[in-house]
Order: structure tokens, then sequence, then C-alpha cells
């Protein structure tokens, strides 16, 4: 039974990824809880590219709002505005708030239902198997992990990945983008450096780059990096707390800069740090116990801080089910021991432990 009232303050939550789904499921039985989400369900991002070679690995990355959110109210439609009292959404409604917490990460088309997207995968897997080659273009996370899952899983395939910068993986140094260049060279995984591809002149198989080379693939996945969820508050309030990059300034204590009551957490901060889930979740503890705090008429000198990591941060990036290269504070190094901390599962059991929801998916509930 819902404990929720209104001598509950009103916390809105806007996006439900990695960062505001947790900061719902933490605050929900002390607050009032309302998450907007364009989605009925949270997804592990970093389990994506398994689930395209292993489409029922997505029963268990891909998790229900009502799973962990048993005493929130969910929206399932985008945030388009805000004021300082209320959220507007795209489907006309109007949410009061009396704390907000901004977790809109990155923009993405997704099915708006858990099934659809269950659907989605089957799809990409059909759309693999039946291809003899692909090409992949961008070396980023997504493009390298990918490359990995379909080289180990699908060694016959020929791969070819194309990227517009100088090396892979720039977001990490330079040794982890070597071991990963020469993991995938090794599997014989085509890597074009420096070149872009024009999807729109692609015929009959050939893709061109734009150093004029001809690609041959019978299909293609685009992983380039994804825009910021942040346009939709270009003409409100905060238009003026976007840095130029588009992300939202915090202080110390998460609060976008000058604001009393709205928060921020997660990939769209200013925080000068790699965008990592692993943050995003420390970034929702401190700030459900700042919420919590203030909710309480807490002194605001003892509101917590967040301090982020120093010195090299820690990344790792799966390479198939099995290796991994990893960037940690002092050394970098790449195989299977990096590969048992993140390729088995990819961190899918740890993070369904954060959010509550037990080990295995609930049964089937979409019709
Ligand atoms: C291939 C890959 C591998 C990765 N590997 C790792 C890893 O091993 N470990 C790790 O810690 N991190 C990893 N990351 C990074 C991690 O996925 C992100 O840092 C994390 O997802 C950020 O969380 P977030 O909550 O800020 O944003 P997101 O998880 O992007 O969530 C944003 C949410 O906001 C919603 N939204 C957007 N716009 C609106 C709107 N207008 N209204 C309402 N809702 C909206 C979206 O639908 C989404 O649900 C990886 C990323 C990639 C791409």
């Amino acid at each position: 039974m819902s404990t929720q009232g209104h001598d509950k303050k009103r916390v809105v939550i806007v996006g439900g990824g990695i960062g505001g789904g947790l900061v719902a499921k933490t605050l929900q039985f002390g607050a009032d809880v309302t998450l907007i989400d364009p989605k009925d369900f949270y997804e592990i991002p970093w389990a994506n590219l398994r689930a395209m070679v292993e489409p029922s690995f997505a029963e268990k990355s891909v998790i229900n709002h009502t799973d962990y959110l048993t005493n929130g109210r969910l929206v399932i439609s985008h945030a388009t505005s805000i004021t300082d009292f209320d959220v507007f959404t795209s489907d006309g409604q109007q949410i009061p708030y009396d704390y907000l917490v901004v977790a809109t990460g990155h923009e993405e088309e997704f099915p708006r239902t858990r099934d659809g997207r269950l659907k989605q995968y089957v799809a990409e897997n059909e759309k693999i198997k039946a291809a003899n080659s692909i090409l992949i273009v961008g070396g980023g996370p997504t493009g390298v992990e990918l490359a990995g899952e379909i080289a180990v899983d699908f060694p016959k395939k020929k791969l070819t990945l194309v990227h517009r910068g100088a090396r892979l993986l720039e977001f990490v140094n330079t040794k982890a983008s070597t071991r990963a260049l020469d993991w995938l060279t090794a599997k014989k995984v085509e890597v074009i450096l420096e070149q872009t591809v024009d999807l729109s002149s692609a015929s009959d198989g050939t893709y061109k780059t734009s150093n004029g080379e001809s690609i041959a693939a019978d299909c293609h996945f685009l992983c380039i990096g994804k825009p910021l969820g942040s346009s939709w508050l270009g003409e409100t309030v905060l238009k003026d707390s976007l840095d130029s990059r588009g992300r939202l300034m915090v202080d110390e204590h998460l609060r976008v800069k000058g604001r009393k009551n709205i928060f921020a957490v997660g990939d769209i901060t200013d925080i000068p740090e790699i965008k990592q889930g692993y943050l995003a979740q420390v970034h929702s503890q401190v700030t459900a116990k700042n919420i919590n705090l203030l909710m309480s008429g807490g002194d605001e000198s003892k509101l917590a801080s967040y301090k982020p990591p120093k010195g090299q941060p820690i990344a790792l990036v799966s390479l198939g089910r099995k290796e991994a290269v990893a960037q940690f504070p002092f050394m970098t190094i790449s195989g299977c021991i990096p590969g048992m901390i993140k390729s088995r599962d990819l961190f899918v059991g740890k993070t369904r432990k954060t959010m509550g929801v037990g080990s295995k998916p609930r049964a089937k509930t979409e019709k």
C-alpha cells in the first residue's frame, strides 16, 4: 500500500537512468516521489552490446521501473520544461516539486515499453546473424564493445570498425587504446582510424569513407556518442546554469549552482571526471542524503559533499565475454583478469542488487 501523502515533501526526478533511478529508489519511502522518464524501464547501458548478441541477456539488464519504484509515481513522458515550482511533460502534465533532481544523462530514442526494448534486441540479433560482413561506425566504448561481442560470438563474420579519431577509446589513456586496438586486430577486425563514413551514400552493400575508400558490408551499426540530455532545459529557469557544453553546473553538494532545491546527478553534470555509471551512483547517494537532510529541516552546513576521484579514473571496456581492457589509478591491464571483473556478467548482478530487484527478472508481466 502506498504511504505517499501530502505531508511528505514532493521530490521530482527527471530521468530514469543509472543516476535518477537510484535517487528515486532511495527516497521513495521518505518523500512523495515522482519519476519522469520517457520509457517504462530502467536499463543498464553497459549491458546493451551483450544483449545484441544474446537477446535473452536483456531480460536481466532491462528492468521495469515499477520493480524498484514500489512507493512512488511513474510518469512515462519527456520532461519538456521547468519553472521554479513545476515540471511540464510532453503529455501535458504539470508536476509540482519541493525538490527537483535532473538526471537526463544522454538523449536516445528507445521503445516506450520493456517488451518493445526486448523485441528490439531480438531484431538487432537477427540483423547480426543474417549478415556476413558488418560495419561498425564509431570507436568509442559502444563501438569497441560491440565489435568485441560480435568478434567473440560470431568469429566468422567480417568486421570493419571506422573511427573518426586518431585512436580508439579516447576517454581512456593511450595504453588502454592500444591494447583494445591490438585485441581487435588479433581477432581480424579491420580498424580504420581518422576516417568517417557517409552513411547516406551507401548503396548495394558498399560504404564510402572520407578518404574515398570503399567498405563492403551487409549492414552497419552506428555507435557514435549520444547528445547530452539537456536541450529541453535551454529555454527554462535553468538555461543560465548550463555550461558551454550543455552540462549543468553543480556545487560540491550536487545542487545546481545558485539553487537551493534543484540537484543534478550523472552524465549531465559539469563535474570534471569521466562520465561513468558508478560515479553517477555515488552522485545519487550524496543527493539522496542531502535531500533527506533538507526535508527534515537539517542544517545546510551538514550537507554532504561529492569529491570526484583523484588521479587516473577507473574505466573498464569489455572485449567479448572473457576479456577486457582496464584503466586503474596506477596501472592499465588487459586480458582475462579485467575480463573476470566486468565481462562475464557486465556488473548486471551488482546493479540489480543496488536497485533492490534481486538477481533474476520477475515473471513476465507484459502482454
Ligand atoms: C558502451 C558503454 C559502456 C559503459 N561501461 C560502463 C561501465 O563499465 N561502468 C560504468 O560505471 N559506466 C559505464 N558506462 C557509462 C554509463 O553508462 C553512464 O555514465 C551512465 O549511464 C550515466 O547515467 P545517467 O543517469 O547520468 O544517464 P543515463 O543512464 O543516460 O540516463 C538518462 C535517463 O534520462 C532519460 N531522459 C533523457 N531526456 C529526458 C527528458 N527530457 N525527460 C525525461 N527523461 C529523460 C533517459 O530516457 C534515461 O533514462 C558505459 C557507457 C557506454 C555507452
